[in-house]
């Protein structure tokens, strides 16, 4: 189970919503993942008027959890109003602070992103900051009260994968909270290896969304999920400089 907060998830896999060709590929995209976590960028969305296109309208949001997150946001006091209009929509108390701080990067801002999460962990939102994979900003989130902790794999979009897979473990090491490795992904075995790692959950949007086939993607990313999950808690054999023989014959009388 991966709590967060007060809620409870089965699924491990969080799924973005956006860049998918067509509505109808996203929904499939959705329901193949296995994704109850779907996040979406509150300034995409029309949430108070309801004759507006959504790019939500197709999905069946009574069996997800939205995680509104405030992408677009520069700067603490703008990822704040987002998240009070994400609140005021009623979607979810659940908010993914996002605050960018280079627009060609489009790496987190960690000053801007601290300041935000520690005002929303007061005002009483449940905060799953997006941050870089620094480890002692990582702790400092935590200290401050977030729920969970999103650090990048590598930048968003860029389907790197995992660049620094030593701060990740350091970071899951020392988290008392999940912690929830969150873009950068670009292949299944990216997001097996985040989950060997010992993260307790993946966010990613650009792998599935633009693969040549979003829907086969969506579902490999769910079997890696929970092969990487079910690898970790197996606990790996140890690394040796030297070979070891499969099966040792030392002791066995051989004729
Ligand atoms: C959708 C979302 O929240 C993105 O900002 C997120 O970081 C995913 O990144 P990728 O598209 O690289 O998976």
């Amino acid at each position: 189970m991966l709590k967060i907060g007060s809620y409870e998830f089965s699924s491990r896999l969080l799924l973005g919503t956006g860049k998918y060709p067509d509505f109808d590929i996203q929904k499939q995209s959705v329901e193949v993942s296995g994704a109850e976590i779907l996040t979406f960028a509150v300034r995409r969305m029309n949430i108070f008027e309801a004759s507006q296109p959504n790019f939500l309208e197709k999905l069946d949001l009574k069996k997800y959890t939205l995680l509104p997150n405030t992408a677009g946001a520069k700067t603490a006091k703008e990822a704040v109003r987002i998240a009070h209009l994400a609140k005021a929509s009623g979607l979810c108390d659940m908010i993914k602070v996002e605050v960018i701080g280079c627009q060609k990067t489009l790496l987190p801002d960690p000053i801007e992103t601290l300041k935000a999460a520690e005002e929303l962990v007061k005002l009483g939102f449940i905060v799953l900051p997006y941050t870089s994979d620094d480890v002692l900003l990582a702790k400092r989130l935590e200290e401050i009260g977030c729920h969970a902790i999103m650090p990048g794999a590598s930048p968003i979009g860029s389907g790197q994968g995992i660049l620094n897979p030593l701060n990740l473990r350091f970071i899951i090491e020392q988290a008392q909270v999940p912690v929830i490795v969150d873009a950068g992904i670009g292949t299944p075995s990216d997001a097996a290896i985040a989950m060997e790692l010992g993260a307790d959950g993946v966010l990613l949007n650009t792998a599935v969304s633009g693969a040549k086939d979003p829907v086969r993607m969506a579902k490999a990313m769910k079997l890696a999920i929970e092969a990487g999950r079910l690898g970790h808690d197996a606990g790996r054999i140890a690394k040796n400089e030297y070979a070891i023989a499969s099966s040792p014959i030392e002791g066995m009388s051989i004729g």
